[in-house]
């Protein structure tokens, strides 16, 4: 039931532009433009799943489109059909403001074959200049390589460029008209957790929802979820979730019977914010049609400290289940959830799950530990990966069972799409994970926070959103990768914090540049208190995204020959980066 996102998914829409000749050069361009379209519809389809698993459709003018009339019909066809994304395909001359997509808040791209008999790519220009006068942002696409007239393949570098806009392109248009889900409001003073309605309606076309977290109690007195279900997690967490060490001193531990009502209520409230995201048809079949419907979130995020964590059980096990692509009923879809409300960072995981489909880490960026920091303190000189020192990510109990990286993917330690994780790869994950009682000295409702340490190896992005007043959003990105401790350094380090929560030791890849120059130099950049992590190099993806979005880029250590942006930032200065301020600033927001 969680699997699907809910509502009709935008599909991909291809236009093959035509040169309008009549009596020769149109008839002699059809076989060729429409086969251009359908190898594009062919390669992303194959390529390309929606986040809750589903292929991705693409749809094709029904005709070449050789002027304004068929740019027209073509137009009323994507939208009959929720097409999000627009690809322009061409092997020839056509008439660039004549056959343009002109519908500003569909991200497009023109892909202008590179022939020499019939110039795409001279097409590709033309119309590249017209949707920057017009102000549309488009990404121009032709391969380094002239192809022969009759070779049909895309080159490899055609095919990197259209798989990332289309990657890119359907994220912002599965945000648009989906809601992010407020639990509570502003968790202990941190600015994240301040829901801007305006960022989230003028960058992302989404709509922000509230609930007070007096709806979780609400719907625990009044027992609004399912029972069957509750009756099959409850068994279930009893049979796979293993409570790790109680850090309280033993005269204040809560006895069992006290630990065993703070699992109800745990499993029951996993139940309830997972309904008040996405609704819960058998909430009906109970006498309660509204709450059955949900709100329609495609993220949220719960407040918890301090209201509800001073006298209930923490969200942690509500946050972590959620966040994984396993639960009870087996692989599912991640459902978004940001601790502490804190919404920027649960865009910045949205971003991370919709250009992957797989489950993000939330986490606390908590300690710079440089080299001779970890030698003084664990006795031990890093090595390998921590050479240069490493960032402790830990949250504040909870993230993705994914997190723990004990599936394989590529050989190494990762995070799979859900719809590739096996039975196997869930008990790895439990296997790995301890749920240790909450320290009653910050949570005195109790609660079970995760626990367990990243496994190292695992190549990884760490993304933050930030809000500047009078600049707007500002997108940070990090590559870098998992790393290992060896146990007795880990175990010293990990005691100076918190040792019940969920670890992992990140070393982003530094470039010798900017704040990229150190680990101390990237940590002392984060603007903010969070990071979303991803499995996977992503950075490129992130780029792409954000420029569609008309977020600028602070910082990231992407390798400059793949960053793709729309034709029009190039016009914007040499320097990339305040290029791409300026061109963000100068086109603003997606649906300003
Ligand atoms: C328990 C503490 O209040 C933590 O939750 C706190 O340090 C944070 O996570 C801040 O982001
Ligand atoms: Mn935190």
């Amino acid at each position: 039931m969680t699997d699907h996102i809910p509502g009709e998914l935008p599909k991909i829409g291809i236009r093959p532009t035509i040169d309008g000749r009549r009596d020769g050069v149109r008839e002699s361009l059809e076989v060729q433009t429409m086969g251009m379209a359908e190898a594009v519809a062919a390669l992303i389809s194959s390529r390309l799943r929606h986040p809750d698993g589903r292929p991705v459709e693409c749809v094709i003018a029904d005709t070449t489109i050789g002027g304004v009339a068929e740019a027209a019909a073509c137009a009323d066809k994507f939208r009959r059909e929720n097409v999000g994304v627009s690809l322009t395909v061409t092997p020839c001359w056509c008439y660039g403001s004549e056959t343009m997509d002109m519908d500003p808040t569909i991200p497009k791209a023109v892909w202008g074959f590179n022939g020499t008999e019939r110039p795409g790519a001279v097409y590709l220009a033309a119309v590249l200049a017209a949707h920057n006068q017009k102000g549309i942002p488009a990404f121009g696409i032709y391969g380094s390589e002239v192809q022969d007239r009759d070779d049909s393949s895309i080159p490899a570098d055609v095919e990197a460029k259209i798989l990332r806009f289309a990657r890119a392109g359907l994220a912002v248009a599965t945000l648009r008209g989906r809601a992010y889900l407020a639990m509570g409001s502003v968790s202990m003073g941190i600015a994240g957790s301040i829901v801007d309605s305006a960022f989230f309606e003028k960058y992302l076309g989404m709509r922000c929802e509230s609930v007070d977290m007096s709806e979780f109690q609400r719907r625990l007195t009044l027992s609004i979820y399912d029972p069957e279900e509750y009756a099959i997690a409850l068994a279930w967490v009893e049979a796979n979730c293993v409570e790790g060490l109680d850090p309280n001193a033993p005269d204040k531990r809560s006895d069992a019977a006290t630990k065993r009502a703070e699992w109800e209520t745990c499993v029951k409230m996993t139940l309830i914010a997972r309904d008040l995201m996405i609704g819960n048809p058998r909430l009906a079949a109970l006498g309660y049609g509204e709450e059955a419907a949900g709100h329609h979130a495609i993220a949220a995020g719960f407040q918890g400290q301090r209201h509800w964590t001073d006298f209930m059980p923490n969200g942690d096990f509500m946050e972590t289940i959620l966040n994984s692509s396993f639960d009870w009923n087996g692989a599912r879809r991640p459902l978004v959830m940001a601790t502490e409300n804190d919404c920027l960072n649960g865009v910045g995981m949205l971003f991370g799950n919709l250009l992957t489909g797989r489950a993000q880490i939330f986490s606390d960026v908590r300690s710079y530990w440089s080299a001779d920091a970890i030698e003084r303190v664990g006795g031990w000189k890093p090595e390998g990966a921590a050479k240069n020192g490493l960032i402790h990510l830990i949250n504040s109990g909870s993230t993705c069972l994914d997190g723990s990286g004990e599936m394989t993917v590529d050989n190494r330690p990762g995070i799979k799409p859900f719809w590739e994780v096996t039975e196997e790869d869930q008990k790895r994950c439990l296997e790995a994970t301890r749920f240790c009682q909450a320290d009653h000295g910050y949570f005195r409702g109790g609660g079970f926070s995760t626990d367990f340490t990243t496994r190292g190896g695992m190549p990884v992005t760490m993304v933050r959103l930030n809000l500047v007043d009078g600049l707007g959003p500002v997108l940070q990105i990090a590559e870098g990768e998992t790393v290992t401790l060896p146990d007795a350094v880990h175990d010293t380090l990990d005691r100076r914090t918190n040792p019940t929560w969920p670890t992992t030791w990140f070393a982003p890849r530094l470039t010798g540049a900017g704040p990229f120059a150190s680990v101390y130099g990237v940590m002392a950049a984060w603007g903010a208190n969070h990071g979303a992590i991803s499995y996977g190099h992503i950075g490129a993806d992130l780029i792409t995204l954000a420029a569609m979005l008309r977020i600028p880029v602070a910082m990231h250590n992407v390798a400059p020959e793949t960053l793709f942006r729309p034709s029009a930032w190039s016009l914007f200065g040499m320097d990339a980066e305040g290029a791409d301020y300026r061109a963000c600033g100068n086109f603003g927001p997606l649906y300003g």
